[in-house]
């Protein structure tokens, strides 16, 4: 923390980052997920001036830019990064590519002579090859409003091994999940080098200037979990920083594959920043996957999907517990008093308790800008 970030009363300013510390904001400060995207006709200008995607992310010009255009139009009390999880593996020597319409392509992992190929955690191209996401953050943290809580993020392990593994996003990661079956072992050092190589990379956006990061687990759903027949949120396993193996075999596959991972990333992060802010996005665990992932991982908060009840969220877990969502993206597509009623319908669940405003997944390319202007103003009221 350094001196302008802090009022003389040791408060900061940053909304977003106060709830993060616990404390309860009504209305409660937001941000969207994919804030800056394809829906705002600014981006898609920069988008065409930048060329690719990749170049987009890799050129602190146009990176810098993209992130302040949500923050120009609307006034979000967050910024996050304009980068992708895909940067990492690509950083790794995979090949990466954005197919237009099609989303990523990678060439698949598919066994250990495509691992070999893959960059050690300590080979120093990795990092000199990301250089320019610190600049951008660098940048950002110089040009945003002091107010604005800047936000880093990287993918959660599983679900950046999940493309690496299968080359794309398929559905319901048959390949990954075949893998991690099939040549366990395997799966494991490259969960683990994500891991290494992960935490390297969240502490240094965090040293550029970001005040916090999301780390974005957003294939969850896919890995089986234990449900208690009560329904009630079960307990955290035993010592959540320990390594994987060799015992990890009896774990559900969401401890072992992700919660697990993500609590190794986050003890690393905070051991060389010890008052690291971490969010965990843990798309499709369920209501019962969102009440286990700040107790088991140590995160500062939950992002909840909207598949999620949020008031039976926050009625299963304790009241000091941050969340952060969890409107439906499809609500912000058709506006009107829907969109009025799901807004309310955060606040009324969230009312008292420290909560961050966001969207339950991101925001889709074909969103009237009118409607994201509409869901402030009734945030805001
Ligand atoms: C799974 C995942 C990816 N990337 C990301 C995730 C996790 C979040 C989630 O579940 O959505 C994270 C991400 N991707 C992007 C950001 C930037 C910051 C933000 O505004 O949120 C962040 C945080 C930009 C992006 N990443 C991508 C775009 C669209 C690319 C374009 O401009 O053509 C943006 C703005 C491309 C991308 N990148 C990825 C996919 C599946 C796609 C295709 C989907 C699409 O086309 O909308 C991988």
């Amino acid at each position: 923390m350094t001196g302008t970030e802090r009022g003389s009363g040791g408060k900061s300013e940053r909304k977003v980052l106060r709830v993060l510390e616990g404390e309860a904001i009504g209305p409660p400060p937001a941000w969207m997920m994919r804030q800056a995207g394809r829906y705002l006709p600014e981006y898609r200008a920069s988008r065409a001036e930048a060329g690719s995607f990749l170049d987009l992310c890799y050129s602190p010009d146009f990176a810098v830019e993209v992130t302040l255009q949500p923050i120009r139009r609307f006034g979000f009390d967050a910024a996050i990064l304009f980068s992708d999880i895909l940067v990492v593996p690509h950083a790794l020597g995979q090949d990466v590519r954005f197919v237009e319409g099609e989303g990523p392509r990678l060439d698949p992992l598919d066994g250990r002579d495509a691992f070999g190929r893959l960059r050690e955690a300590g080979d120093p191209a990795i990092f000199s090859h990301l250089a320019p996401v610190f600049e951008t953050v660098k940048r950002l943290r110089a040009e945003l409003p002091g107010e604005t809580t800047l936000l880093g993020f990287c993918g959660a392990p599983w679900t950046v091994a999940s493309y690496m593994i299968g080359g794309r996003g398929t559905p319901d990661l048959a390949p990954a999940r075949a893998l991690a079956e099939g040549d366990t072992a395997l799966v494991d050092t490259l969960i683990d080098r994500l891991v290494t190589v992960q935490t390297e990379y969240l502490v240094r956006q965090l040293e550029a200037g970001a005040d916090a990061v999301q780390i974005f687990e957003s294939h969850a759903g896919t890995l089986p979990r234990a449900v208690p027949a009560s329904g009630d949120i079960v307990e955290p396993v035993g010592d959540v920083t320990e390594s994987a193996l060799p015992d990890d075999a009896g774990l559900d596959a969401l401890t072992r594959w992700s919660l697990r991972p993500i609590a190794r990333m986050i003890a690393g992060v905070r051991a060389r920043v010890p008052h690291a802010k971490i969010i965990v996005f843990a798309r499709g665990s369920g209501l019962d996957g969102h009440g286990r992932v700040v107790p088991e991982t140590g995160a500062d908060a939950v992002g909840v999907d909207w598949a999620v009840d949020l008031k039976a969220l926050r009625r299963h877990v304790p009241a000091t517990m941050v969340t952060q969502g969890n409107l439906h993206p499809d609500t912000l597509i058709a506006g009107g008093d829907a969109l009025d009623a799901a807004v309310d319908a955060v606040l009324e669940a969230t009312a008292g308790l420290p909560h961050i405003f966001n969207l339950g997944h991101g925001i889709t390319p074909q969103t009237p800008v009118a409607h994201v202007e509409r869901m402030l103003a009734r945030l805001r009221r």
